[in-house]
This record gives structure tokens, sequence and C-alpha cells, in this order.
């Protein structure tokens, strides 16, 4: 009765891994749970996710390694996985919202978001390839558009493309506040871009974890350059961030409980050290309550099947 904050699977947005082939699921060991899912098998598993009240769900491709180059030009490839995933979703699910990711790091040879030139990340010219990625997958059926590439300029960049190509009706989700994580780790290995990143990081373009002043800046540009609504990555341990950003600006927040924020719940479960589903509802729900709007977890529909006892 004085409960203050009550999850429900309407807040959810599953993360998802899709790969090539028919009839594949290939376990995750790092996303325990987790499986990347052959198209077919997709549009399954999105059945059941949308029969549990879950609105969305959130794409993220295996690409082939073959079909990874320098320039990650499979990331606008029409006929690309996360594209046929869409294509295939909407006419099967229609009403399950798609949010597709926007970034080069599942297409790169190299594992980074952005054009690599003499070891260095060259802002504008990844914007380029962002644009031609966006209309892809907005035209192939994403509702969302959700670039997590943070790269300056990107959203004001991809909404003009977008309403060019008459497709002013897709939303943008914008990674704001995106920063430079070690809880990113499971996520990098579901797509096969751990090996190719090795030593390296990202961290002249994702941001420091020491700075909340600056999420309002990067929070403040894209929503003049026209985002829709806004995320916060990671969440847990960016409750202020996820706080503030939602008190400040009133948009939809959308806060994205991350791989490593998932597996770390799982692999203590898994020892016994604690008890995974109560921490995981915890979690979730300590995300809402600082204000998250929606949160993208890999444990959405295992929530939602709890919530519905
Ligand atoms: N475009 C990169 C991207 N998009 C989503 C995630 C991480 C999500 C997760 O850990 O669950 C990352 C990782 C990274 O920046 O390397
Ligand atoms: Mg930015």
């Amino acid at each position: 009765m004085v409960r203050e904050t009550s999850l429900v699977p309407s807040d959810l947005i599953q993360g998802m891994f899709v790969t090539d082939g028919e009839n594949r699921r290939e376990p995750i060991p790092s996303l325990p749970g987790m499986a990347r899912l052959s198209v077919d098998l997709l549009v399954e598993e999105c059945k059941r996710i949308r029969e549990l009240g879950i609105p969305a769900i959130a794409l993220f491709p295996m690409t082939p390694q073959e079909r990874k180059t320098p320039d990650g030009s499979e990331a606008w490839n029409q006929d690309n996985l996360v594209c046929r995933a869409c294509r295939a979703l909407k006419r099967t699910v229609p009403d399950l919202g798609i949010v597709g990711d926007v970034a080069l790091d599942p297409y790169t040879s190299h594992g980074q978001d952005g054009v690599l030139i003499d070891g260095q990340i060259v802002n504008d010219l990844t914007l380029e390839s962002l644009k031609l990625q966006a209309v892809a997958q907005a035209a192939a059926g994403c509702d969302v558009i959700a670039p997590s590439d943070m790269m300056d300029g990107r959203i004001g960049i991809i909404r003009a493309a977008l309403d060019a190509e008459g497709l002013s009706q897709t939303m943008i989700l914008s990674y704001a506040a995106k920063y430079a994580s070690g809880f990113y780790g499971p996520f990098r290995d579901a797509i096969g871009s751990s090996s190719a990143l090795g030593k390296a990081d990202k961290k002249t373009y994702q941001m420091d974890p020491a700075n909340i002043v600056e999420a309002l800046r990067e929070t403040a540009l894209d929503i003049a350059e026209g985002a829709d609504m806004v995320m916060v990555k990671p969440a847990l341990p960016y409750l202020d961030i996820i706080q503030t950003v939602k008190t400040s600006f009133g948009l939809p927040t959308i806060a994205y409980h991350v791989s490593g924020e998932y597996a770390m719940v799982k692999a203590a479960a898994e020892r016994g050290w604690i008890d995974g589903d109560a921490a995981m509802l915890e979690s979730i729900t300590a995300i809402k309550r600082a204000g998250a709007d929606a949160i993208i977890t890999y444990a959405a529909s295992d929530i939602a099947r709890w919530l519905r006892g």
C-alpha cells in the first residue's frame, strides 16, 4: 500500500543477440541464461516476450567474422543480420518495439565504434557511416534508433538523415551519458568484439566514470540535436546520473543495466553466494526508483515472469 516504486513488465526492454544461420541457439558463457539466436528462433522468442507484456527489445548482432572490415561497412548493408531480423519481426510480432543499436563495433575488424585512422577514432568521418546505418535499420523496421557510439554531433545528423528519407516517425534514443565502463565485457564476448579490441579502450569517446556535470552537458547537446529519449549506461553504479538526468531534463530517461551488471549477479548466484533472483529484482527496482522510465536488461523476461507470479 505504501510502496513508492512498482515495477511492471512494461518498464522493461529485453536485450537480445542475433546470429547467422537457422535453428541456432549459441549460449553465451559470460552471460548465463542468454544465447545468440538465429532469426527464426529470435522471432519465436520475441512472441513469448511480447506476451509477457514487455514492449520492446534492444537488438545486437554477432556479425560473421568474414563480414567484419576496418570501416565496418556491413553496418549499412540492408541485408545484414539486424535488418533481416527487423523485417522478420515486423512481419510476425508487429507490436513489439525494436530498439536498433547504431555504432560500428559489431562490424569493425578492430572492435571500435568508429572509423579508426592512425590509431585514432575520427569523429566526423564516423558520422557519415552512422547516418547510413541508421537509415538502413529504420527502413528495415526499427522503431527506435539508438546511437551507442558516443561520437559528437551524431544525433542531429541522424535526425536530418531519417527525416530526409521519409522516416520522420522513427524515434531516437540517444546513449547520452555512456561511460567507458569495465562492465561491458560479456557484451563484447556476445558480439565477438573482445578479441579484436584486445587491450584497447574507448576512453576517447566514452565518458570518465568520475564525471557527472559532463553527463548533463552531453545530455543537453543530444536533446538540442533532436533526441526523443536519453539513456544512461551502465545503470547501478550510475544511479546518481539517472536521477539527475531525469530531474534536470524531464525527458523519457532509459537506463541500461549492462552485461557485467547482469553477469555478476548470475555468477555469484551460481556459486550460492547470493540469491540471484532477489538480487536481480532488487537491482532493477532500484534503477526505476532512481528515475528510469524504462530499463534495458538481459533479465527482462525473467523479471516479467516473476512479476506475473
Ligand atoms: N556500441 C557499443 C556497445 N553497445 C552496447 C554495449 C554494452 C552493453 C552491455 O554491456 O550490455 C556496448 C559496449 C561497448 O561500448 O563496448
Ligand atoms: Mg555526446
